[in-house]
């Protein structure tokens, strides 16, 4: 269970000072991160910092920008300050967020050095346990700007302080010290914007501007909001990270198939499922979730079998022709998207986790019919979570075997393909980390078969 963050009340925000409102909920929701919270999810911590506001569209925006800024260059931002404060970088979590998200409007975003510097002072004076700080907090930030060339230059390595010790530490033990920079390297990079298309993706790709890649998705270049674009409203596609939509694409679900996609919500991979003219039964056990899927599926006038419930709990005795796992994980393959991730989660989330896929999976086995299909992924760039989870069911269960996969089924992308014949996918593939705007989610999926009853 996600820790509780600790309430306390939020100071006054002026509500005729524009955009301080944004940073409020950015710095408190960056606090509550950073504090005793930390196993909350930054989306979840932006709504509760943004509860009672009732923020614009583009203040909303622009506070997401300011938090995921901060947690994109944690590590060089807070480097950067301690080098700054007479005595390192502060204990508490209200400080230190708003100096973070200060520095990272100064350095990373296109906000103007003034309006950083004063909306961030105008905060420390509303809030009554910053108020006495308001000074160094002016002094502090007004000195990030001042060397802000200087900060640059001394950015290095980002696979040192930019990446939590034990992340670095697992990742070039699993993939090498060069593939794991790259991986840092793609993080600070963020991700395009990648849509699935139910059909005729090439006058798609005309119509938003887009290139279609190898691997079946259309990516985007601009940043505008998703609910603009040409054919939205229609449902004629749906934003899914290019390696998120390969696990469905494994599965390959055929017309009147009966599929069951164990871990749904949202539903990306449920449209997937559903659009191919399968019978998809989606469950998931968060009944809020299960909304938002039902209303992108409305969108897409696609349908599903929507059932709450604990998939550990799902009666037996109606196996599926094809059943996808798509497991809770630690995600440390959305780390582009999602950069609270690397200083959020610990080495016992994913120990944790893993247990809890090692059951699921059992479950998705005996949920797939003779001769059926099984997909397990994650979106985790944990051994834990993905190959190892494969060797120990295919050593505890004879009744299946592995089908590795064929460069064709990927695009052609040989590289995705680890030596097992598992999809494995990494922030630094197609480029990313290069600068010249390619990466993928990191992604694990394994098809299976089931030849034994
Ligand atoms: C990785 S997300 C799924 C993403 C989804 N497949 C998609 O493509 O949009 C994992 C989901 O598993 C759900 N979940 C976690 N434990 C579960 C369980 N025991 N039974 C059913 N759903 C579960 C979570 O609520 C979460 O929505």
């Amino acid at each position: 269970m996600a820790p509780r963050p600790t309430h306390r009340n939020p100071p006054p925000i002026d509500p005729s000072v524009p955009g301080l409102a944004a940073r409020h909920v950015a710095q408190s929701a960056v606090a509550t991160l950073l504090g005793p919270a930390r196993g909350l999810a930054l989306e979840d911590a932006l709504a509760q910092a943004g509860r009672g506001l009732h923020l614009e569209l583009g203040d909303a925006a622009l506070a997401r920008a300011i938090a995921t800024a901060s947690f994109r260059r944690l590590g060089f931002l807070t480097a950067a300050l301690a080098e700054r404060l007479r005595d390192g970088l502060p204990q508490k979590p209200d400080l230190l967020a708003l100096l973070v998200t200060g520095s990272a409007q100064i350095l990373d975003l296109a906000v103007a050095d003034h309006a950083a510097v004063d909306l961030s002072v105008r905060l420390a004076k509303a809030d009554p346990q910053l108020q006495h700080l308001a000074p160094l907090v002016n002094a502090v930030l007004r000195r990030v700007a001042r060397e802000r060339d200087a900060i640059r230059a001394g950015e290095d390595d980002p696979l040192g302080r930019n990446t939590p010790d034990w992340l670095a530490r697992r990742w070039v033990a699993t993939y090498g010290e060069e593939t794991a920079r790259g991986i840092a390297a793609a993080h600070l990079e963020g991700a395009a914007l990648d849509v699935t298309v139910r059909e005729d993706a090439e006058a798609w790709a005309d119509k938003l501007g887009g290139r279609r890649l190898a691997l079946g998705s259309l990516r985007l270049e601009g940043r505008e909001a998703v609910s603009g674009l040409p054919g939205y409203d229609e449902g004629a596609w749906w934003v899914q990270d290019a390696a998120a939509a390969l696990p469905v694409r494994l599965l390959a679900p055929r017309p009147g198939e009966r599929v069951a996609d164990l871990c749904a919500a949202p539903g990306g991979k449920t449209a997937q499922v559903a659009a191919a003219g399968a019978h998809v039964t989606a469950v998931d056990r968060s009944a809020t979730r299960l909304e938002r899927l039902q209303r992108n599926l409305e969108r897409l006038k696609l349908s599903a079998e929507v059932v709450t419930a604990d998939a550990l709990a799902l009666p037996e005795d109606n196996p599926f022709d094809a059943v996808l796992l798509d497991a809770p994980c630690s995600a440390t393959g959305t780390i582009r998207r999602h950069p609270d991730v690397a200083w959020t989660k610990s080495e016992g989330d994913i120990l944790r986790l893993a247990g809890l896929q090692r059951r699921l999976l059992d479950k998705a086995a005996r949920l797939t019919a003779p001769g059926g299909r099984l997909v397990y992924c994650t979106c985790s760039l944990e051994p834990e979570e993905g190959p190892a989870q494969i060797a120990d069911l295919l050593a505890r269960n004879g009744a299946f075997e592995r089908v590795p996969l064929d460069p064709e089924r990927v695009g052609g992308h040989a590289e995705l393909i680890d030596g097992n014949g598992d999809l494995r996918t990494l922030p630094s593939h197609l480029g990313g980390g290069s600068g010249r705007g390619g990466g993928l989610d990191g992604f694990f999926a394994s098809l299976l078969r089931r030849v034994n009853a």
